[in-house]
């Protein structure tokens, strides 16, 4: 019989599940070295965002099978550690969505008119009125940053209270946010024009202290902030210094940079901040129906059957699978590259199989471009069952076009262009000789770079000296270069430039490399 490890509270729904299929034990609260001492035994493993799933311990985990995650995020999971060793790795994307659209409007709602404080002080046996005069959310603006699944919850709830709308999510069709009652804004105007600001977007490189000192400063002084998203997205200390000196109004944070808070300012703050402990997920309804879809997953995946929401693994047949797999890892990287040079909201999606690949089933390539294309926006919520749907919710089409008559690399080569709100570009790749990734163009000059995880491009002149300065200028900012490429069309017409760096770009950098002379643009990713 298949073993379960349990490390997390879970509902005894979920438990149920899985002891018809498995032996079950609920040990919660283990250290890192107890749970290494243990998981050999294991063939699948449940948890939430309590339990940290380490490479070592995935490692260790020599029958595992499965990690499910009862919830959305699986930030405290390696997951390419897991997909290394062949690990499923699972969540439920949707179960907790209304637990914790309905904990941010509670936020907003208790930081109006100061509940926990008010609350506090009548049980201290006081009565007092004066002190906790509140504001009416009726006809005030929200503005909803990232408009996903529980952005939009919040949105329509808003709205029925009376609330405008904005709504800043790069990656939402303008359709979709019409649909629910908002104004799609830049990020900068929200800030400005907003008295309520809610954050629904994952953490990422970009989002990360997204709201710093800066975004903070550019608010009204009535303004109130509410992160039940992901810790880190907002600058704890700027935050802090924003509410001591009167600067914004009040904020709301469920999430935190380090969890638990531990030592922190913010624990000094009166009525204008409200902290509650990672609670966005925690009521009843939502802890039944995560655990109860994540345990059928578990359940299904230990029978050998697929999992619904893998968010690492396809979902296609393992024959299949394993013929195309080094083409989907292509797709998906030239999805992901195409995604951050176009930027802004991509409307369509131009997927070109040549030469041999132009006689394959293209669906699996498409999907896994999908997945490429919204993995920044989406990280480990986008997985090969739902970056279609995912594309087409957020107004992307896809085209796709085939020619067979292109035979520059054995195997074929793909391309990928990507049309958006600031502009189009596109990428060729091919898998070279032991099956290596290769970039063989970009926006049609013709390069040959194996993608990195930290690379910058330049549109540029081809003329004497411009290499040179752009490797004096990353060198004084002390960016090592591990490649360099250039590739042209003509000798002295435009050219690009294909750097791989060893670290992310500093800040203000790519502003620096634009300033240079016959620079005409410049761009930074991350793979
Ligand atoms: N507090 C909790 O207990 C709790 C519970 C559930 C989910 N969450 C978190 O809430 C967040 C939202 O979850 P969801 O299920 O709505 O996810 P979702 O994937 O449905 O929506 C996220 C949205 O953010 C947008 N986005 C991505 N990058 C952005 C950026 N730079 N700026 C603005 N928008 C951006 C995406 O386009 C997407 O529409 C996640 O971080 C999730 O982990 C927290
Ligand atoms: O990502 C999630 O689903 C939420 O952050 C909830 O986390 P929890 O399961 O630890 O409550």
């Amino acid at each position: 019989m298949s073993k379960v490890l349990v490390s997390d509270p879970i509902d005894q729904a979920g438990i149920d599940i899985l002891s018809q299929v498995a032996q079950v034990d609920v040990k919660t609260n283990l250290s890192p070295e107890e749970l290494i001492g243990i998981i050999p035994d294991y063939d699948a493993l449940m948890i939430r965002s309590g339990t940290r799933v380490t490479q070592e311990i995935i490692e260790a985990g020599k029958q595992l099978k499965i990690i499910g995650r009862a919830g959305v995020g699986v930030d405290n999971v390696d997951v390419p550690a897991a997909t290394r060793q062949g690990i499923v790795v699972v969540n439920s994307p949707e179960g907790n969505t209304i637990a914790a659209a309905e904990h941010a409007l509670a936020m907003m709602l208790s930081l109006s008119r100061h509940i926990p404080d008010a609350n506090q002080s009548v049980k201290n046996h006081q009565w007092d009125r004066k002190s906790f005069i509140g504001a009416e959310v009726y006809k005030k603006t929200l503005g909803v940053v990232g408009l996903g699944k529980i952005g939009s919850h919040v949105a329509t709830v808003a709205r029925a209270m009376g609330m405008k709308l904005l709504a800043y999510d790069p990656f939402i069709s303008i359709e979709r946010a019409e649909q629910l009652g908002c104004r799609i804004v830049e990020l900068d105007v929200l800030l400005r024009e907003a008295d309520y600001i809610t954050l629904h977007m994952p953490k990422t490189a970009e989002t990360t202290h997204l709201i710093n000192a800066e975004a903070l400063a550019k608010m009204k002084p009535t303004a109130r902030v509410i992160n039940c998203a992901r810790g880190g997205i907002v600058d704890e200390q700027a935050l802090y210094e924003a509410l001591k000196a009167g600067q914004i109004a009040g904020a709301a944070l469920d999430v935190f940079e380090s969890e638990p808070i531990g030592e922190s300012p913010l624990l000094s703050l009166g009525k204008e901040m409200i902290l509650t402990p990672h609670l966005g997920a925690s009521t009843a309804e939502a802890q039944v129906n995560v655990a109860i879809d994540v345990a059928e997953q578990i359940r299904d995946v230990l029978l050998g059957l697929p999992a619904r929401s893998a968010v690492n693994i396809p979902g296609l047949s393992p024959n299949v699978l394993e013929e195309l797999r080094p083409y989907m890892q292509l797709a998906e990287t030239l999805g992901n590259l195409v995604g951050q040079l176009a930027g802004g909201r991509i409307e369509m999606l131009n997927v070109r199989l040549q030469g041999e690949l132009a006689t394959n089933n293209s669906q699996p390539l498409v999907v896994a471009a999908l997945k490429g294309l919204l993995s920044q926006a989406l990280r480990e919520r986008v997985n090969y069952v739902n970056a279609t749907i995912e594309a087409k919710e957020r107004g992307i089409r896809v085209i796709e076009t085939r020619d067979a008559s292109i035979r520059d690399y054995s195997g074929g080569s793909l391309q990928l262009s990507a049309i958006g709100t600031l502009g189009e570009h596109s990428v060729t790749g091919a898998l070279l000789g032991d099956g290596e990734i290769h970039i063989t163009s970009i926006d049609g000059f013709p390069i040959n770079v194996p993608p990195n995880r930290y690379m910058v491009f330049t549109l540029h002149r081809d003329m004497p000296g411009i290499i040179g300065k752009i490797g004096s200028l990353l060198g004084s900012f002390n960016v090592n270069i591990a490649s360099m490429q250039v590739g042209r069309k003509i000798v002295r017409g435009d050219a690009v430039m294909v750097l791989s760096i060893d670290d992310p770009l500093p800040e203000g950098v790519l502003d620096e490399i634009t300033k240079v002379p016959g620079i005409r643009d410049a761009y930074t990713v991350a793979l």
